[in-house]
């Protein structure tokens, strides 16, 4: 489940999920790199679902209303998934353009030694291990727990995840980081700038 249902407050106007990167949406971007990893795929969204429909994807709404925050993204990947019969779903940022092509496969073996959700975790500039809490795999057995976090008034994402056991799967960083988030139009000058280089 590609995540799109946030405000883009960042972004002065403009939906993130649409702006464009390199003569293409980001949403796309990050569809172009999750596509050949999974068999199905979605796009949580809010608003107008008029305006994906070029994408040729489902769009799922948040399920659960008026609780902000990417936690809700989760819980509608989880029931969407649920309704698939699927025991895990993975979630990405859609403002992610740089998602390794191995994100799947990494995420996967990092869950067989865990039990409760797998994040995507890079180094950052001075070597600390940072998690990603929007790109993981989710166990659909959380579904429940989510919804009731979230009726509480959950909105932390990591805290959250921690408290269910999750686990961090390393990606190297050498060059890019795989995870940097394009928030903001300095975020997506940085991205162009990044993609000409590769
Ligand atoms: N479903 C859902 N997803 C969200 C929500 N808020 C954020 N997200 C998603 O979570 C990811 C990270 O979002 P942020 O960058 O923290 O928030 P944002 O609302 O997109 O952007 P800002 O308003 O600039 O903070 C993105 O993929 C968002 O689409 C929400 O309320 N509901």
């Amino acid at each position: 489940m590609i995540l799109a249902g946030g405000l883009s407050r960042r972004m002065q106007g403009h939906d993130k999920a649409l702006v464009q990167l390199k003569g293409r949406p980001l949403l796309g971007h990050v569809l172009a790199r999750l596509e050949p990893q999974v068999s199905e795929l979605a796009v949580n969204f809010n608003g107008a679902p008029d305006r994906l429909s070029g994408l040729r994807l489902p769009v799922c709404p948040d399920t659960l209303p008026g609780h902000p925050g990417p936690l809700a993204g989760v819980l509608t990947a989880m029931d969407w998934a649920a309704g698939l019969g699927a025991e895990r779903v993975f979630t990405v940022a859609t403002d992610t353009p740089f998602l390794p092509g191995d994100f799947v496969p990494r995420l996967l073996l990092a869950a067989e030694d865990c039990e409760g959700p797998v994040l995507a975790a890079s180094r950052d500039g001075q070597g600390a291990l940072r998690a990603h809490p929007t790109c993981g795999l989710w166990p659909v057995t959380l579904r429940g727990p989510l919804r009731r976090a979230l009726d509480d008034g959950q909105r932390r994402m990591m805290g959250w995840a921690e408290a269910q056991g999750a686990c961090l799967a390393e990606f190297a960083a050498p060059g890019i980081d795989p995870f940097f988030n394009v928030n903001t139009p300095e975020d997506l000058a940085r991205a162009e700038a990044l993609l000409a280089g590769v």
